[in-house]
């Protein structure tokens, strides 16, 4: 038995049971809930259904979406209860009408007889594969359709956002920053969570810190500069070397530095901010080992020439001076200070950059990083970190990389976590089949029509290990062997069909709630970021490309193509001409 497994439902905790408190039964459509009253009332419970929950089209303009939130799903299903207020609320919110019995039934409901079949959480999914596979009595597995879909369509859409950054920045440093812009609470949370498991490297969000163990990290505000006027203020001057010993003045060691870099780089003494020079000193002085500084608080006109027209341009010559008007305070200022830090022993981590064109000032920081370098042999002064912030976007990370720029890391709020280019997944939940027989809805759009039946689904992959297809098939049929040809049929166009012959198959859905409980230990979080990682591995580049990427194959067995196709001209009334 798994931990999950022998946990009683009074014996959850905050962190077990997942972030949500709020997910519970009645989180979710009251048209659930007439639905059910309505099957009880006509006799249905004794029926079992099977519904799949799926999707129609890839988000963001792609061609593949990660597959997040199924903890949360199972998490949900280890506690469906509806508690006496639920049932208090349940009984003056319905109809006076409503057999008295009925709340009886739904406050004994749980979802012992619901049997759960899934796709591994953060694997690559694809249009019309049922990424859950649920059931069981149709009333409860009815009751269940809402809750699941905003378990499985936000963190979906979240990991797959995130997993596109991932792939725009390579191997750089991603950092979550949205929670002040994100959908309210419970979105700020799901988005740090689901970002991570996309492939951030960490979140400045401190509660998903402390609930998912997620690496917390940031720098400081414009305010804590702003909140300096000047030197006089600092109360706390000195510093203990790393290495031990007296305090040393840090405030005067920085302020040589500056009149030396001053000279060094030919700038103006006047231009540089003496309140943001306190501000850096005293932010160094709290961290020495972790000091990191946002530079653009007094530079205020950054662009060498328009951005659009910088796109083009890099690189640009770059300046050997700061009368560019780039940096002359802020850049100055960091400078000095990681150098009276590293008079003590300590080493700076580097810039935040929260304005202007970011290709070209990371260039000109990391310019003048190299410089001091040299001039003063210390070599991890080249290294320190350049990290930007601003309203930035899966695009501008790509326009940014034509351009060359010298930054290490992202700091992202605003479009990952509100999903900008695409604020929803599609995930639908549709009943297949009711008492052993298959259900289909047909509609006027061939891509709305479901497949009908309990189904499974196979990856089919090449010999280098390429995802070449998915296979839907009906769950009655044998799974595709390796190194056997097997016919895969588009669903509704009768001419496409192709033969495949896998190196390897996967079964992708897998069995994860039964007889009332989790089946198998559950994946930790960094589990499930690394199955992101590689289960993209698995896609061709075309699939993944930013631009007109080539859609992947879902494909069906011949097997269920004609059962498909046979049930939807049963199905399809006959028109009549007159
Ligand atoms: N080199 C670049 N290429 C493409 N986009 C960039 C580049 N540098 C910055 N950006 C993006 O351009 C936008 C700049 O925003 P905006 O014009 O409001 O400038 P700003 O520096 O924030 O100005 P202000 O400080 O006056 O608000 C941001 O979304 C930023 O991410
Ligand atoms: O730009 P985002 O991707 O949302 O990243 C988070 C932003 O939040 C912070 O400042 P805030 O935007 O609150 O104020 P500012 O724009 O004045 O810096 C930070 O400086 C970033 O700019
Ligand atoms: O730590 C940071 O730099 C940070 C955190 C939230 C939003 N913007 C920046
Ligand atoms: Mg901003």
């Amino acid at each position: 038995m798994t931990e999950n497994t022998i946990i009683g439902i009074h014996h959850l905790t905050e962190k077990s049971l997942g972030h949500n408190g709020i997910v519970q039964p009645l989180l979710t459509d009251l048209y659930q809930i007439t639905m059910a009253y309505a099957y009880w009332k006509s006799g249905k419970t004794k029926d079992i259904s099977v519904f799949d929950l799926f999707f129609r089209k890839n988000p963001f303009q792609g061609e593949f979406t990660i597959f997040a939130g199924l903890e949360e799903c199972l998490k949900f299903l280890k506690r469906f209860h509806y508690s006496e207020s639920d049932i208090a609320y349940l009984r003056q919110t319905l109809p006076d009408t409503i057999d008295d019995e009925f709340f009886d039934y739904l406050s004994k409901l749980n979802t012992n007889d619901v049997t759960l079949y899934a796709v591994e959480e953060g694997s690559v999914v694809f249009p019309r594969v049922p990424l859950i596979r649920i059931e069981g009595p149709l009333i409860i597995v009815q009751l269940l359709e809402t809750t699941l879909l905003t378990l499985v369509n936000y963190a979906s859409l979240m990991a797959t956002n995130a997993a596109r950054y991932r792939m725009a920045a390579g191997d750089l440093k991603l950092l979550e920053f949205g929670l002040r812009r994100a959908q309210g609470p419970d979105g700020g949370l799901s988005a740090s969570k689901y970002s991570y498991i996309g492939g951030f490297d960490g979140t400045s969000n401190v509660l998903a810190g402390k609930l998912f163990n997620i690496p917390v990290k940031g720098t400081h505000a414009h305010a804590y500069i702003t909140s300096f006027t000047d030197l006089t203020e600092l109360q706390t001057c000195t510093l203990v070397p790393k290495a031990g010993g007296e305090h040393r003045n840090l405030s005067e060691l920085a302020t040589n530095w500056r009149l030396k870099l001053i000279s060094l780089f030919n700038v103006v003494s006047t231009e540089a901010s003496d309140g943001e020079l306190a501000a850096l000193i005293s932010f160094a002085i709290a961290f020495p080992d972790g000091f990191m500084a946002l530079v653009d608080t007094y530079d205020v006109k950054r662009y060498p020439c328009r951005m659009t027209h910088a796109i083009t341009m890099w690189p640009v010559t770059l300046p050997n001076t700061l009368s560019h008007n780039e940096y002359r305070s802020g850049l100055l200022n960091f400078c000095a200070v990681a150098l009276a830090l590293n008079d003590l022993g300590y080493q700076a981590i580097g810039i935040r950059i929260d304005s202007g064109d970011l290709a070209y000032l990371s260039n000109v920081a990391r310019h003048f990083f190299n410089e001091i370098s040299k001039q003063y042999d210390i070599p991890w002064f080249a290294e320190l970190m350049i990290m930007a912030s601003n309203d930035i976007n899966e695009e501008t990370i790509l326009s940014l990389n034509d351009q060359g720029h010298k930054i290490n890391c992202f700091g992202i709020g605003t479009h990952l976590v509100t999903c900008q280019r695409q604020p929803a997944l599609g995930c639908v939940y549709k009943m297949v089949e009711l008492n052993g027989q298959p259900r289909i809805k047909l509609s006027q759009d061939v891509g709305k029509v479901t497949m009908p039946g309990r189904k499974d689904a196979y990856r089919l992959y090449s010999e280098s290990g390429d995802a070449l297809i998915d296979l839907l098939q009906k769950s009655s049929e044998e799974a595709p062997q390796v190194n056997h040809k097997v016919l895969c049929r588009h669903p509704f166009e009768e001419s496409k069909r192709a033969y495949v012959t896998p190196s390897k198959v996967k079964k992708l859905l897998r069995i994860c709630w039964k007889d009332g409980n989790i089946v198998g230990p559950l994946p930790s979080l960094a589990e499930i970021r690394n199955k992101v990682q590689a289960s993209l591995k698995t896609l061709r580049p075309d699939i993944k490309r930013n631009l007109n990427p080539t859609p992947f194959k879902v494909a069906v067995s011949d097997n269920l193509y004609k059962f498909l196709h046979d049930l939807w001209l049963q199905n399809a009334p006959i028109g009549e001409l007159s």
